[in-house]
């Protein structure tokens, strides 16, 4: 039993509620439905190709499946576009890190804030005041995230010059700069070594604490998953195969069978 095994959960954040999506003749996603709770942790996981990308693509608004309604906070946002969906409080990082790799690290948060800006570039002279205020405001919250993750003796840096490790976890703050209310992140821990994975899921686990943040993470690696999750979500060829806390789901016999004899089989099961 996990310390977050315990928790008791509210009336839900996002509801999953039926949702189908296809490819042609490929199914990847069958009427999945589950719901996320405010203030959370969530994994989602499962085999190659389960469905597990799709359904985050889903959700951020790059993905519109066919059939479903995803509801944020009690509305759908099926059809709206990803920025969209960005400004209502959901954000995401990739399974491959999509930074701006010629920018400092800095400058790539900042561009995290720009969904915050009201000030755009049309708004020089008369409301000069105005976006020099909101400009001390962005870099005062992008510099709370760089204190967070422990990244400010890189933050001048070009973040095509940093280990992996460390531009994953600047992907994280630039998820983290736009402030949301939910954070979406695809595989944050893939291609790290111990020592890496440890420091991210310290990471994540301190962003849901001091922020509140919901956090929905599909993750590889079971000791993470298990340490780290108040709700694990199982998907196998598009289907939720289990849904329940961290202890529920690894004693499930449909979990143990989808993973038995697979590449990426279940340890400390
Ligand atoms: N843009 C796309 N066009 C066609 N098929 C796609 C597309 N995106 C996903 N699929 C298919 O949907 C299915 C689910 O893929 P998805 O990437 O969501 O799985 P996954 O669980 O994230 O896998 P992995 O663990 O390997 O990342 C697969 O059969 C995949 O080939």
């Amino acid at each position: 039993m996990t310390h977050r095994d315990s928790v008791t959960l509210p009336a839900p954040q996002m509801e999953i509620d039926h949702i189908g999506l296809s490819f042609g003749g490929v199914r990847a996603l069958l009427s999945v439905t589950f719901n996320i709770y405010p203030g959370t942790i969530q994994a989602i996981i499962g085999p190659n190709g389960a469905g597990k990308t799709s359904l985050l693509n889903c959700i951020s608004g790059l993905y519109r499946p066919q059939q479903g309604q995803i509801r944020f906070e009690g509305r759908n946002i099926i059809g709206m576009p990803p920025h969209q969906i960005a400004r209502l409080g959901i954000a995401r990082s990739f399974q491959n890190i999509e930074l701006f790799r010629h920018m400092t690290v800095v400058d790539n948060l900042m561009l995290g804030r720009h969904i915050h800006m009201r000030s755009g570039i049309f708004s020089g002279g008369l409301y000069w005041g105005r976006a020099q205020r909101e400009e001390v405001e962005h870099r005062a919250f992008v510099e709370q995230v760089i204190d967070l993750l422990e990244i400010q003796s890189i933050r001048k840096k070009m973040v095509g010059a940093l280990s992996y490790g460390l531009q994953k976890r600047v992907e994280l703050g630039r998820a983290l700069a736009m402030n949301p209310r939910l954070l979406l992140l695809d595989e944050p821990m893939a291609g790290m070594n111990t020592e890496e994975k440890e420091d991210m899921a310290r990471f994540i686990l301190d962003i849901n604490e001091e922020y509140g943040t919901t956090i929905v993470l599909i993750e590889h690696d079971m000791g993470v998953v298990m340490d780290i999750s108040d709700r694990v979500a199982v998907l196998e060829f598009g289907q939720l195969i289990a849904y329940g806390t961290p202890a529920e789901v690894r004693s499930d016999p449909k979990v143990i069978d989808a993973y038995l004899g697979r590449e990426h089989a279940m340890p400390r099961m």
